[in-house]
């Protein structure tokens, strides 16, 4: 047994009797079938030698009772088999989720031919909707009809076998080909096609997912033609592979019903001369003929179970591949007890992303006592947001230290550490929600005043109330009926709301213009009082605010002091300074 088989079906084993019911029902929906359809060859044979009536009485009750039984089993297989399905679906839907939130926010990559991939966002989205779907199918309509195969084989078996070992023989032989040799040769033929095709699909999705995420830059650069013409291609191939497909299950379908009606003629060509010698009665070469029949109700199914076998294989391998990812940090086996000191210090700290790349931050040393301001500058790509990564702990340095109240940071478990720090980024995340929901994931069980009082340190309360309907307004998706300055302040809110202890700001006024900026900053001068602060910015603004600045340059400190010391040294941030300055008067 291939390893993501037994994977999969250990995923399925808290529902195990729930499946086992649902085979035991489709099973007897079948059983029902074939019954039905004995007991009207029976009576239609027995009918036509004019009986008296009673003697088909018993046939008739059994007419009547297989065919409500069918439909009976049938609607309560669907009620069991559906109601175990979406306990499974909302079970892998919460064992992905789980695996996939320690591995965010580092950037997320997957094993892939020995090689690491890092992984696109349609393509994720794909593999938590769709591949998790495709699995649905795994359960349906691969693992549930060879057990009803299994058990409608064995049955009918005995059956034929009690006319004569003849008979038996015969409905065996046939079976077997039909439930085993074809499928297994239509999954030869089709397992490729059925793995490129979930591959081919996703790979269609990650492109479709980022042409519309960048719908409006591949206009501006007239490439929506070239992306459209990728996607065609894409698309083709998709198509081809369907085709494939398509052939394989139409020529799986044609040899299956070409066996059971096969069975049928050979049945009856065995069983005639029974019938010549006396040795079987005519009314029962019916019985067998349409037995035979019947009982293929149990294998036709068999022909997308293992169609589909192929594409759940590969749906699952790109699940797994996720879920056995390594998260880029790991979470202590003894942590340490919450923090009640809020001093933070640095010390030689060196840092890459990866291996074979360069340092990102070189020899970083500082000391943050609790409630100071700490604000680090410097030229875009110098590593300053790395840094503030470092201190929410979404990567591990390579080299020295990084101490919390004390202890390192590898010694909180990964929720206490985010529990004392409140988060301002460049660009803030909204959901599509309303701005009151939009503030309360800060702190759900805050009241409404708290919420209020948030908004109003935030200066935001005001421009809700201007909206008609005030903090139930929808910010629509990403927040984008939101400006730039209202959604940081949106972010100052929730930080406000959080009411934590430290303080991290990466840049939160860079794409604001400087009327909206002084507002944001204003916001962040009385968010920052009695807070441990570190501020990451390249716009000097507000600098008397910190009590120590750091200049990073190509990831080392280059210059460190306040404002007014940095300006008198003359150095890089004097030079930042001044061209910020200039800027600033040009633009007057
Ligand atoms: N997730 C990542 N994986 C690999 N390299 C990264 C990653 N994030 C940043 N880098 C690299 O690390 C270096 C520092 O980036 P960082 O974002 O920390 O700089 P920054 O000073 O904050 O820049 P900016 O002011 O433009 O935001 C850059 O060379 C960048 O390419």
């Amino acid at each position: 047994m291939s390893s993501p088989l037994r994977r999969l079906l250990q995923l399925a084993w808290p529902i195990r009797n729930w499946m086992l019911l649902a085979a035991l029902l489709g099973s007897l929906t079948i059983i029902s079938g074939i019954g039905l359809l004995t007991t009207s060859a029976y009576l239609i044979s027995m009918a036509a030698l004019h009986p008296d009536v009673s003697a088909l009485s018993i046939a008739i009750v059994g007419v009547r009772f297989f065919g409500i039984a069918r439909g009976s089993f049938r609607y309560l297989e669907r009620l069991v088999s559906h109601r175990a399905t979406f306990r499974l679906l909302a079970n892998l839907r919460v064992w992905f989720y789980s695996a996939l939130e320690p591995l965010m926010p580092a950037r997320l990559l997957v094993q892939k031919d020995g090689q690491q991939h890092e992984l696109r966002s349609g393509d994720l989205l794909r593999r938590a909707v769709s591949d998790i779907d495709t699995l649905q199918n795994f359960y349906i309509r691969v693992l549930a009809p060879p057990l009803v195969a299994l058990v409608i084989g064995v049955l009918m078996w005995i059956f034929f076998g009690a006319f004569g070992i003849v008979f038996g023989l015969i409905f065996i032989a046939f079976y077997l080909l039909s439930s085993v040799g074809i499928p297994w040769l239509a999954h030869l033929l089709g397992q490729r096609v059925s793995r490129e095709m979930v591959s081919t699909q996703a790979e269609l999705e990650s492109q479709l997912v980022d042409s519309v995420q960048g719908i409006a830059d591949l206009i501006a650069f007239g490439q929506q033609e070239r992306q459209a013409q990728s996607i065609e291609r894409m698309n083709k191939k998709l198509q081809k592979l369907q085709m494939t497909a398509a052939y394989v299950s139409g020529m799986q379908g044609t040899l299956t019903n070409l066996l059971m009606n096969l069975t049928a003629w050979t049945m009856l060509l065995v069983a005639i001369p029974y019938v010549y010698r006396g040795e079987l009665s005519g009314i029962i070469l019916a019985v067998l003929v349409l037995g035979a029949l019947a009982s293929f109700e149990g294998v036709l199914p068999l022909a997308s179970s293992f169609q589909q076998l192929g594409g759940s294989l590969e749906a699952a391998r790109r699940l797994f591949e996720i879920v056995d990812a390594r998260p880029a940090v790991q979470n202590p086996t003894t942590p340490s007890p919450t923090p009640q000191d809020h001093s933070i210090q640095v010390k030689d700290l060196s840092f890459r992303y990866e291996e074979s790349e360069p340092y990102v931050l070189r020899d970083v040393s500082f000391t943050l006592p609790r409630g100071k301001c700490l604000m680090i500058v410097g030229p875009s790509g110098s590593g300053k947001s790395t840094l503030a990564n470092l201190l929410l702990r979404f990567w591990d340095y390579q080299e020295g230290t990084m101490t919390l109240g004390g202890q390192p940071l590898q010694a909180y478990q990964q929720d206490d550490l985010y529990q004392q720090m409140s988060v301002v980024e460049q660009d803030t995340h909204l959901f599509n929600t309303t701005i009151r929901e939009n503030l309360m994931i800060a702190r759900k069980q805050a009241s409404e005043e708290e919420m209020i009082e948030a908004a109003r340190k935030a200066q935001l309360h005001d421009f809700v109330l201007s909206l008609p309907e005030g903090y139930d307004t929808a910010v629509g998706e990403q927040g984008l009926r939101l400006s730039g300055g209202e959604r940081q302040r949106v972010a100052i809110a929730r930080a406000f709301l959080k009411n934590t202890p430290i303080l991290l700001l990466d840049e939160p006024t860079v794409n604001l213009d400087a009327i909206t900026e002084r507002a944001v900053l204003d916001a962040i001068k009385a968010l920052r009082q009695q807070r441990t602060t570190i501020m990451v910015t390249h716009r000097l603004a507000e600098m008397e605010m910190a009590d120590e600045i750091l200049v990073l340059h190509h990831g080392r400190i280059v210059e460190r002091g306040t404002h007014a010391s940095l300006l008198q040294s003359e150095g890089l941030y004097w030079r930042m300074w001044q061209q910020q300055r200039a800027r600033t008067v040009e633009a007057v």
